[in-house]
């Protein structure tokens, strides 16, 4: 049986008059990989940050963790990793003092080295962000939500701008993570990223849920009501054509 680890109930949020989320309802497994997907202004973001404590809901109930958002957002801020935009970190500092000035934040010690490994980038330790491609500041915003070795991550739109090979790195990190035991939400507009890596997406417009289920289970549901895709004559499109002339291999060092 599966643990739910976030539940979310009836969430309303308003912005004045305008209703950006209009009462979804969902739950996230522990240890799954759990996708938000919906087109620009859904409701996928706001959603997010009201679970992450950081925005006010106008109504509804979260549960994370067993820790409810209304009571315990101070507790429920000690399990949970936030990717930050890299451009919100302090330019003058290098990798190693970032990883530390953040788990002085957190108020715990952290291994800059060792974080700094999962995610690839031991020989960049003294380097600023600023001096990373984007695939090296993805991946170091997502070492930085493992500082306080939390029980869920958070990542929004995490390969938004990177090639199919920093892409394609990014997927095995958060399958790595999530191996390790940590649940991972998401919310993203690639479809293929959404059927490669999530256990199981919730497809929000216009701030509701219009299906939820594992991505298999939702492609089978629309295939039995007799939708079928115009015949792919050819074997291989041309994502294939460049992963096979450019390899899988990171390019950005
Ligand atoms: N602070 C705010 N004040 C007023 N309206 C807002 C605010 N934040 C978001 N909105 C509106 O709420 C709606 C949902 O925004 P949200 O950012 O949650 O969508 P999203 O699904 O994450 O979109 P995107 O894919 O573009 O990031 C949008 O119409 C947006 O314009």
């Amino acid at each position: 049986m599966e643990r739910t680890i976030i539940s979310v109930q009836n969430l309303v949020k308003n912005y004045g008059n305008f209703e950006a989320v209009k009462g979804i309802s969902f739950d996230v497994h522990e240890g799954e990989i759990f996708g938000l997907l919906g087109p620009n202004g859904a409701g996928k973001s706001t959603t997010l940050e009201i679970i992450e404590t950081l925005r006010e809901k106008t109504s509804g109930k979260v549960i994370v963790d067993g820790l409810d958002i209304d009571k315990d957002p101070n507790e429920i801020k000690k399990i949970i990793g936030v990717q930050l935009q890299t451009s919100g970190f302090y330019p003058v500092l290098n990798l190693v003092e970032l990883i530390d000035l953040f788990a002085g934040l957190y108020n715990r010690e952290a291994n800059a080295m060792e974080l700094l490994d999962r995610v690839n980038l031991r020989d960049k330790a003294k380097s600023k962000v600023k001096e990373l491609s984007g695939g090296q500041k993805q991946r170091f915003s997502i070492a930085t939500t493992m500082i306080n070795d939390p029980r869920i991550i958070f990542l929004d739109e995490p390969t938004t701008g990177l090639d199919p090979q920093a892409r394609r790195n990014l997927w095995e990190l958060i399958r790595d993570i999530r191996k390790k035991g940590t649940t991972v939400i998401l919310t993203t507009h690639y479809l293929d990223e959404a059927e490669y890596l999530c256990d199981r997406v919730a497809i929000v417009d216009s701030g509701k849920i219009v299906a939820m289920n594992t991505p298999d289970k939702l492609i089978d549901e629309l295939v039995a009501t007799g939708f079928e895709r115009p015949k792919e004559v050819k074997k291989a499109n041309l994502e294939d054509v460049f992963i096979h002339l450019t390899g899988r291999t990171l390019r950005e060092e």
